[in-house]
Formats: C-alpha cells, sequence, structure tokens
C-alpha cells in the first residue's frame, strides 16, 4: 500500500428531496436522517483505502436542483467524479438526471465525464410504501448512453450505500488515472447553461 493520500473531490446532484444528503449521512457516519431538511450546500470528508490505496473524500452535497437552476461552477469545476441521484419513486427526478448531466458536460467542455447515476430509495417499492417510477433497466439504458456507472440504494436499509463511492473510485481512475489534475476545466470556457 502506498502512503500518500489521494483526495478526490466528489459532487453530489439530484431533484430535491431524492435522498442525497441521507445517502451521504449514511456512508459518511453510519446512520439514517428521517427528517427532511433542505441542503443549502454541505460539505463531508471520509478516508477510505480503495484497491490498496489510501484516499480522502471531499464530497460536496448540494441543493436539489431543477430544470431552471443553474449549476454552480464550485460544483463543476475541479470535481473529480460525479453522483446523480434520481428516486426510484419519482419520474420527473429521473428525467432530471440527463439536464443536470449536459450541465456538466458543457462546463467541462468533454463527452464525458466520471460519474454513478444512483436509484435511490430501492425500499420505498420494496416495501409497497411507494409505486415504482422507474425500472432498472431503464437506469442502466441511461447510464449506458451517459458512459456512466448505475447502482440502486436505499439509505434508509444501508443498501448498497457504499458501493456507490467504490464505482465511482473506478469510474474516476478508469478516466484521470495519475492525472486528477485534468478534472479541472478550463476557467476562462464559455459555458452553455
Ligand atoms: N424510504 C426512504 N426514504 C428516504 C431515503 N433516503 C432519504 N429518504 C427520505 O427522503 C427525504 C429527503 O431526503 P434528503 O436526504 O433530505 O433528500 P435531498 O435529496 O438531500 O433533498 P434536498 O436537500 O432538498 O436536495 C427525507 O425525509 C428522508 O428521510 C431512502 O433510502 N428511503
Amino acid at each position: 500500500m502506498s502512503g500518500a493520500v489521494k483526495k478526490r473531490r466528489i459532487c453530489v446532484l439530484g431533484s430535491r428531496s431524492v435522498g442525497k444528503s441521507a445517502l451521504v449521512v449514511q456512508y459518511v457516519e453510519g446512520h439514517f436522517i428521517e427528517p427532511y431538511f433542505p441542503t443549502i450546500e454541505s460539505i463531508v470528508f471520509k478516508n477510505v483505502t480503495w484497491n490498496g490505496e489510501n484516499y480522502e473524500f471531499e464530497i460536496i452535497d448540494t441543493a436539489g436542483q431543477d430544470e431552471y437552476s443553474m449549476l454552480s461552477s464550485r460544483h463543476a469545476i475541479g470535481i473529480h467524479g460525479f453522483i446523480l441521484v434520481y428516486s426510484v419513486a419519482s419520474r420527473p427526478s429521473f428525467d432530471m438526471i440527463r439536464a443536470v448531466h449536459d450541465k456538466i458536460l458543457n462546463y467541462h467542455g468533454v463527452s464525458q465525464v466520471p460519474c454513478v447515476i444512483v436509484g435511490q430509495k430501492s425500499d420505498l417499492p420494496e416495501k409497497k410504501l411507494a409505486p415504482r417510477q422507474v425500472t432498472p433497466q431503464e437506469g442502466q439504458t441511461l447510464a449506458k448512453e451517459l458512459h456512466a456507472a448505475w447502482i440502486e440504494t436505499s439509505a434508509s436499509s444501508n443498501i448498497n450505500v457504499s458501493k456507490v463511492f467504490d464505482l465511482l473510485l473506478q469510474e474516476v481512475e478508469q478516466q484521470y488515472g495519475a492525472k486528477p489534475e485534468k478534472a479541472t476545466a478550463p476557467e476562462n470556457k464559455c459555458v452553455v447553461m
């Protein structure tokens, strides 16, 4: 194992109330937050060992987006990897994934960024608490099209939560490898919202 800690900055994006904060808190603190507090922005850190290397995640949990919200440069520039979250019980939140992904690509001026698409709240249809509005097949098809990884999770039942971050590291290391500074989009680039 090499001693150096590799820093990776991760941004979590998606519609309101899809469970972005719950996912991050379950991963970092190991518990589920039941009440809903809309996030403005929260940054948390976690150290992990992956493939024999030490990493420090800086995870930026953002306020929920809608089709009209602009992507802040803080949530695009210098970010190594993106977690795009929808709820499997919300079709509009799934439709938002493509819009957010397009905004990220516009910032970076590339055709691909390291990304994991997450279908959250998988417990809702399983426990018959809410009907499923997005099938796993639809999630996988979109991810294939956007060259992203895909997974379904439940923050409340702690299903697949840490796998999200393992998958993202895999995507980040595949794309940037030893050159993570390439995640920095040019500052003077014209940005199309
Ligand atoms: N059943 C279930 N509920 C969840 C899950 N994750 C989050 N929730 C609930 O969904 C609501 C919204 O969760 P948040 O984590 O605050 O959602 P968010 O995407 O961060 O919301 P914004 O800050 O508005 O963007 C809360 O009441 C959570 O308890 C899950 O995996 N299963």
